[in-house]
């Protein structure tokens, strides 16, 4: 049977006045950290590793590994090995670098909990907020809208509680919850989980598992699944239309070879080394080692923690920006300007009963702290409550936009008192319709100057001890109007229009009255195209100017992010409160204020250091600047590497001999990787950062397969010279001439693509930056190696100085033909 909340506490050798400083200490030796469930337990070395072999291109390396190992090309598979082991320790590396900062940066923003501890058995219990890694089995929590459930937890008393605990069914959509005395057998409404998000109400909980025994860390910490993100549709789509191009490739090369020549197995290594050769196996470590990189130096400079790497291209890819006002554009501390009876003059009777209402709903909720509004109202009107008995709270109910609760009143009868939206408190009372609509107009022109106004509504009731509920607040009367001062945020405006100037299109999605949002919106200097109330996906938007969606529920903002995404933008959601936690879930990427509730902040993606506006137009950048490198090393490398392909298919055909040598290709390969790598710290031009930047999969392929025919084409006008140029002189065999001006051809040709087609690299001046010093190295050993002992080893040989003078034939129209097509191509882009 199950236990009673008493029994319950006994067995914790716990009680409603909470454990003792050293109880608790003992405790948590005994049990550990309530390691929070969103942090993930560290990857050691091998696992790491392992995790790094089921990236598509080393699953495709090591495929073609495995041939060559069965046709007994036991180089070839050699060096193939040699490459899967470099690029999956450096990824393996990369990665801990990466994890080991989140970590840290994570740190930054691990929340609290409300506990009720007492330093000794006979001192009195005081709420604190302590980590919640420091919460033991048998503590006494309390729970207040936005608190993310830091433990699982048995109730003992709910007000109204609401949790949505889609961490752990997948449904989204918030639960009701009480402290039932003696639950059925299978209910389960009287207990909250770890990671359960509070949408509404409160409530006093005792702790009965931490950490690992939590059903969430039994769970084994699968984390939501979110949709895609703009960061997956890219970088993955590309990957995998790759990863099908490389597979396709020894088969062709093999078809040809045996049509023409009618070889097959000699060929086979060469057609191996070639699929290899268009494998961009860097890719995860460039990508990465751009990320992280940027995430640092984000949170070096500008306080800004990206809690998910990939956020951060998402970030730089964001076409729309949805922002919520309250806490966002505004500072989020109201101050009463006026409190206005019926008839629209001075009352300060309306100020004392919203007051009693949030003193009442304060104490009998036992929440920690007031929110904001109700915040104000206490200030406003001081001392104020103690003259009535509370009899009952009624919790902020976010889909009516009400709070209120009921004190007792003259003769012990009961006073129900509600304030929240002027709409829906005049709803619920006893008004002709003419006056409800001039109240309405009311409320609407003290809106219009940018106030936040609440309607106040009280009923007299006969006592009663059954519980109050939503139903009982009818025929209400009507007591006035209450209006608040919410001063912009310093630096919102600012902000924005650098965010517009980056190219974002903006949308306030708000909770607030529309004409409050408007207002705000003018004042921070934006123009205001469509205002809609409600759940309004299909909002349009006209191009210059932001869209205003108000009265909007936490559902509507997560439809209305949805509806954006639907129709193929990238959408970023920045928001502070328990409302903004779907939307910010349903878009490519959410973002949170430091200052944000717990939820909210566990939520995000990417957390801003301060409530500092301005650190979004740097967050941004940040993510283009990253996508920037990213975009680079893909063009470069895969535009080149077609390039090969094509040229080597050709030559394969036409020449009586390998175009190269499997090593040589694998060689070539090994330093094209090592000069990409410096694309994670270049500098791209700040033109390549001022519309949002996202890898779409088809214009990049359409950019690949141009610049890779100029680079077969490049090729190809090597093989002809180099067929046509005269003999090599005594002792040279043609073969090693041909292989090493073609293998000091292709460095030569990389380096020319990786100086010419970076992102938004001015064509000519500049300071080099590493890609520069990169290309110029690679350039270098092209020239050099051949004439090396390591080049003779591959069997290179050094070329007579005619042939440089062909090979310079060649790339000197090809430089020409590349910064041609390049200008050519970015006049063409939008
Ligand atoms: N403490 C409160 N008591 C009564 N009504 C409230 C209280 N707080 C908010 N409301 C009402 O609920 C409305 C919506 O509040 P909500 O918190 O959903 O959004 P918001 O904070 O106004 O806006 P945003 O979504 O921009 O943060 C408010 O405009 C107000 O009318």
């Amino acid at each position: 049977m199950p236990d009673t909340s008493l029994r319950l506490l006994r067995r914790l050798e716990t009680g409603p006045r909470g454990l003792t400083d050293t109880e608790a200490a003992a405790r948590l030796a005994e049990h550990g950290e309530n390691t929070p469930a969103a942090a993930p337990p560290a990857l050691s070395w091998p696992r790491r590793s392992v995790r790094a072999l089921r990236d598509p291109f080393t699953s495709v390396l090591l495929t073609l590994g495995l041939v060559s190992a069965f046709v007994a090309s036991w180089g070839t598979a050699s060096v193939i090995l040699a490459l899967v082991a470099v690029s999956c320790a450096l990824r393996a590396a990369g990665e801990r670098r990466a994890d080991r900062s989140l970590a840290a940066l994570r740190g930054l923003v691990t929340g609290t909990a409300t506990v009720l501890r007492r330093t000794g058995r006979a001192d009195e219990p005081r709420a604190r907020e302590v980590p919640v890694a420091d919460l033991v089995p048998g503590d006494i929590v309390r729970l207040g809208p936005g608190d993310l459930v830091p433990a699982d937890v048995r109730l003992l008393r709910a007000r109204g509680l609401t949790v949505r605990q889609d961490t752990l069914t997948g449904e989204s959509a918030p639960v009701a919850k009480e402290a039932a005395e003696v639950p059925g057998e299978s209910a389960e409404s009287h207990l909250c989980f770890q990671g359960s998000q509070v949408v509404s109400g409160s409530a006093g909980a005792v702790v009965v598992a931490t950490g690992a025994r939590t059903r969430f860390g039994a769970a084994q910490r699968v984390p939501v699944q979110r949709g895609p993100s703009a960061f997956d549709r890219s970088v993955h789509g590309i990957s995998w239309v790759l990863v099908r191009f490389m597979l396709l490739t020894p088969p062709l090369v093999l078809m040809a070879s045996a049509a023409v020549h009618g070889r097959v197995l000699q060929t086979l290594p060469f057609a191996v080394a070639v699929a290899v050769g268009l494998t961009p196996e860097m890719l995860p470590v460039i990508v990465t080692t751009c990320l992280a990189r940027g995430a640092s130096r984000l949170a070096d400079a500008h306080r800004v923690v990206v809690r998910r790497l990939p956020a951060l291209h998402d970030l730089g890819a964001v076409d729309v920006l949805c922002l919520d006002k309250t806490g966002t554009l505004t500072q989020d501390r109201p101050v009463l300007a006026a409190a206005l009876g019926p008839d629209g003059r001075d009352d300060p009777e309306v100020l004392r009963w919203a007051a009693v209402a949030a003193w009442w709903g304060l104490t009998l909720s036992e929440l920690p702290a007031p929110d904001a509004l109700d915040e104000a109202l206490l200030t406003a009107a001081g001392p104020v409550g103690e003259e009535y008995d509370g009899v009952a709270a009624l919790p902020f109910d976010p889909a009516h936009r009400l709070a209120g609760a009921v004190v007792t009143g003259a003769l012990g009868r009961h006073v129900l008192i509600t304030k929240g939206a002027a709409e829906t408190v005049l709803e619920q009372c006893d008004l002709t319709e003419g006056e409800r609509e001039r109240l309405l107009g009311l409320a609407t022109r003290h809106a219009e100057s940018g106030l936040r106004v609440l309607a106040v509504a009280t009923a007299e009731l006969p006592a009663r001890t059954r519980p109050y509920g939503a139903r009982d607040a009818r025929d209400l009367t009507f007591r006035g109007l209450l209006t608040f001062r919410d001063d912009l945020a310093p630096g919102a405006a600012d902000a924005l229009r650098t965010l517009t100037g980056l190219g974002v299109e903006v949308r306030v999605l708000t909770g607030d009255h529309p004409a409050t949002a408007v207002r705000a919106c003018r004042d921070l200097g934006l123009t205001v195209g469509e205002v809609r109330t409600g759940s309004a996906p299909e909002a349009a938007g006209t191009p210059g100017t932001v869209t205003v969606v108000a009265r909007c529920t936490a559902e509507d903002k997560a439809r209305v992010v949805a509806g954006l995404r639907a129709a193929g933008l990238t959408v970023g959601f920045l928001g502070d409160g328990v409302n903004d936690v779907p939307a910010m879930l349903a878009a490519d990427v959410g973002v949170a204020p430091r200052g944000a509730v717990d939820v909210a902040r566990e939520s995000a993606d990417v957390v801003l250091g301060e409530k500092d506006l301005g650190a979004l137009g740097h967050a941004v950048l940040a993510g283009r600047h990253s996508s920037a490198n990213i975009a680079s090393y893909l063009r470069v490398t895969l535009s080149s590497n077609l390039g090969n392909v094509f040229a080597m298919l050709a030559a394969g055909l036409l020449l009586p001999f390998l175009p190269m040598l499997p090593a040589q290709v694998l060689a070539q390969n090994l330093c094209f990787d090592a000069s990409q790598l410096a694309f994670a710290d270049d500098r791209p031009d700040p033109e390549a950062l001022r519309r949002p930047t996202r890898l779409r999969p088809p214009a990049f392929l359409r950019f690949l397969t141009g610049f890779g025919l100029l680079n077969a084409v490049a090729d190809l006008a090597t093989f002809g010279v180099l067929t046509l140029a005269p003999r090599g002189g005594a002792g040279l065999s043609d073969e090693a001439l041909f292989h090493s001006a073609w293998f000091t051809e292709n460095l030569l040709a990389q380096a020319l693509a990786m100086l010419l087609l970076r992102s938004g690299r001015r064509i000519a001046g500049g300071r080099p930056g590493p890609v520069g010093w990169a290309s110029a190295v690679l350039a270098g050993a092209g020239l050099l190696l051949p004439a090396t002992p390591l080049g003779a080893v591959l069997g290179l040989t050094a070329l007579p100085a005619d042939r440089y003078l062909l090979l310079a034939a060649v790339l000197v129209p090809y430089a020409l033909a590349l910064i041609v097509a390049r200008v050519r191509h970015d006049r063409r882009q939008p």
